[in-house]
Order: structure tokens, then sequence, then C-alpha cells
């Protein structure tokens, strides 16, 4: 019998609206560096990679990468395009990811005569996500529902990449007809707003020398409410190799620092290195807004060699994926504001005001691995003391304020 005497935990963040940035999600209490502010489970993941994919290394529904041929199996209908790291994982798919519907879809889509071979990678893969949310609207209309809810109405249905992409599907694999949604070039324009507005990608494992790239999309509803912010205050991880039997597709967000409550929390939505007309470009092109956060208000004044001074040029990682990153300890205030700002000081936070007040942000919460560019967040208090050990969600590197921990060393 359970204690109805104990109330349900509060959330440690719910959704208000901010006047010019919309839905937004607030902290309803005080938070302590690293807390967990939400963990998100996807309604629709797709994989990043082109349709012909000789080198298919993961799970075509969990995305793990696939360790053992022993226990690997394939796809009953398309046989080896498709493959599953256990017979549960396929056994899943085939009723949610993976039916016949998308089966079929896919292997016609890369059949040789499929005018979809000979277009970028890009389109290859929105096409997938057309077919999965296609899907979706069949095997579980609540979920499209809420797809539907996301931000992002704004992409024209006569949009010549939009109008090719509904065009292939009709003629070579419409959808079953058996969706209330329907199935029209208008919904495809919704559906490819909703992706490039929302979708978080998810990385392949980070090295080095090589460029990291995504493995997978996936739309997450309550992550989805995050908005951006150039010197973030959270950042998202993700631990889609964790040998857990469920979740691995999971983001989970923490802060980077202590916040107050009614604190708008905010991620970057790609590496925080970038330069400022880089960033206004991205945010511009990809999300259609213009940034007027605190750090923005700094760098716009900031001549073209100023602008190339302290940041490094590091690119990010997926595209409407979003990484993640840190977080601005100024608010509101201006500029010479921050170094005195009452917040800033509570959070230890930096207050060297000398044109480059986030540089001490940079110092803290970047992770100083090569071609990285990751943010650092303590792992979650104990007892509502915080960690002094910080995580990347970039390279999984663990470290301390003075001794790096074994790269290779992931908290799961
Ligand atoms: C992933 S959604 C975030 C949630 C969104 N605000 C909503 O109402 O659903 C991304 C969109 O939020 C808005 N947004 C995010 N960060 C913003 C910011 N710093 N300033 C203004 N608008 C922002 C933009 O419209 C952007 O395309």
């Amino acid at each position: 019998m359970s204690d109805t005497s104990i109330p349900p935990p509060v959330p440690p963040v719910k959704m208000a609206e901010i006047e010019g940035k919309g839905r937004a999600l607030v902290t309803t209490q005080p938070l302590r560096a690293g807390q967990i502010v939400l963990r998100d489970s996807p309604i629709l993941l797709y994989s990043a990679a082109p349709l012909l994919n000789h080198d298919n290394k993961y799970c075509s529904h969990c995305f793990r990468t696939i360790l053992s041929p022993v226990v690997m199996v394939s796809c009953p209908w398309c046989s080896s395009a498709s493959l599953f790291c256990n017979p549960e994982c396929r056994s899943v798919a085939l009723s949610s990811s993976h039916t016949q519907w998308v089966c079929q879809a896919l292997s016609r889509l890369r059949e040789a005569n499929s005018p979809l071979l000979h277009r970028q990678q890009d389109c290859q893969v929105q096409a997938r996500f057309l077919v999965a949310a296609y899907n979706l609207a069949v095997v579980s209309p609540l979920n499209f529902q809420t797809l539907l809810s996301l931000q992002g109405d704004s992409i024209s249905s006569q949009d010549d990449a939009t109008l090719f992409l509904h065009s292939v599907i009709s003629s070579i694999c419409p959808p079953p007809n058996h969706s209330q949604f329907g199935f029209s070039a208008s919904l495809s324009a919704v559906l490819l707003a909703k992706d490039k507005l929302n979708a978080f990608g998810l990385m392949e494992p980070f090295a080095q020398h090589k460029e990291r790239s995504v493995r997978a999309y996936g739309v997450y509803p309550r992550a989805s409410f995050f908005n951006h912010d150039c010197l973030p205050n959270a950042c998202r991880f993700d631990y889609v190799d964790s040998v857990a039997d469920h979740g691995n597709t999971d983001i989970i967000v923490r802060v980077i620092h202590d916040l107050p409550e009614g604190r708008e929390t905010c991620l970057s939505y790609f590496p925080v290195n970038l330069k400022y007309s880089e960033r206004q470009r991205r945010l511009k092109e990809d999300y259609g807004f213009a940034c007027d956060c605190d750090r923005c208000k700094v760098e716009a004044n900031w001549s073209d060699e100023e602008e190339g001074e302290g940041e490094g040029e590091g690119e990010g990682e997926g595209e409407g994926e979003e990484e993640e990153e840190e977080e601005a300890p100024m608010d509101e205030d201006s500029d010479e504001d921050m170094a005195h700002d009452s917040e800033t000081e509570d959070c230890g936070l930096a207050k060297e005001d000398n044109g480059f007040p986030h540089a001490y942000f940079f110092l803290q919460y970047m992770c100083n691995r090569d071609n990285c560019w990751g943010t650092l967040a303590p792992l979650p208090p104990a007892d509502s003391v915080p960690s002094t050990v910080m995580e990347c969600n970039v390279c999984g590197n663990l470290s301390n304020s003075e001794q790096p921990m074994d790269g290779n060393e992931q908290f799961h």
C-alpha cells in the first residue's frame, strides 16, 4: 500500500512563458551545482547515417554500439540493412520504430533508382526523419500530438527541399492511411520545422583526432523547452552506450552551478567557444532568432580582432541537434553590474570585468582536452553537498579542480 501522506517531490523546473522567447524552463527552488533538473526520454529517434550505410555499427533501435556479433540480430525483412544489438531490441523495434512500413519505406528509399541517393546526406537524413514521424502518427498518436505541439511551424510547404522530400515519399512509400493526421506536403513541412528546432543529436564517441559526428537524432518532449543562452547555466549529458537495460537514449540535464529559485535554465545549442558572429548566424539560420543574452550584449561591441581572442574555433556537433553547454552567471544586468552581481558572487563565479567577463566561465566550465570544447558540470550533489568532480558532456572526462581523472572513466 502506498503512503499517501508523503507529497510527491516538486520537479526542479517548471514551464513558464518568457516574453520574446516563448516557453521556457524555470527553477522552482534553489538548485545546487550538478543537480539533475531533467531526465527525458525520446518520443522519436532516427539514424543520422546516409540511407546506404555499409559501415553501420549501431543498433537500429537503441543506437548502442554493437559490440557482440554473437547476440546481434538482423531484421527479418530487410536483413543486414537493419541490425539490432539483441533479440529483445529487435522485438520492441518491430512494433515501434521499425514496423513493416518503416522497413519497406527505407528499403525503397535506398534502392538504386531512388532519387534520394544522389542527394546530400542531410536530405537523406530528413527523409529518415519523415518516415519516423509518419510512423509515429500510427504507432503512437499521443506522441505524435506531442511532436506537433513543439515549437516550429514556419517552414513553407512550398520550399523546394520540402516539396522534393514529400513527393519522393508520396511516390515511393506513402505512409499507411490509417493515421488520423493524414499525409500532406503542409504536414511534412510542419514536421520538418519541428525537427529543425527541437531535435537533439546523440553523438558518436569522442576521439581526439577525429571530427565528431552525430549517430542519431532524437526529439525529447520536455527538453525541447530549454531555451538557448551563449553562456548557459545547465548542460546536457547522454550515455547512449551505457549497459543499463533501459533509458540509454535518455538525456540528462544538470545545472552547472548553484541557481536561485525562479531562474530560467538554459542550454547552449552548440559549443560555447564559437565566436559572436558565428553564434548569431547559426541561431538566426537554424532557430530563427537573434540572441540578446548578456554575453552577446558584451561581444556585439567587439572589433573583429577582439572577436578572435580568447575563444576557440572548434565546430559544433550535430545540426538542429543541440549540443549543450554552459551557463550564464550573469543575468539581467548591465555589463558593469555583472561584476557586482550578488548571484555571481553566490555562484563563486568570476568578476573579471575586463571586456571579457566570461573568461572565468571558460576556465571553469569548458573542457581543456584538445579538440573537445565540451562543457563541464559537477557530478550530482550527495546529501546537498556539491561534488568537486566535474564531468565533461562531450568527452566524458572526469576531473577535479587540480587533477584530471582517467579519461575513460564515465559516470552512468
Ligand atoms: C527548442 S525551442 C525552445 C522552446 C521554445 N521557446 C518554445 O516555446 O517551445 C527553440 C526555440 O525557442 C526560441 N528561443 C530559444 N532560445 C531563445 C533565446 N535566447 N531568445 C529568443 N528566443 C529563443 C526560438 O524561437 C527557438 O527557435
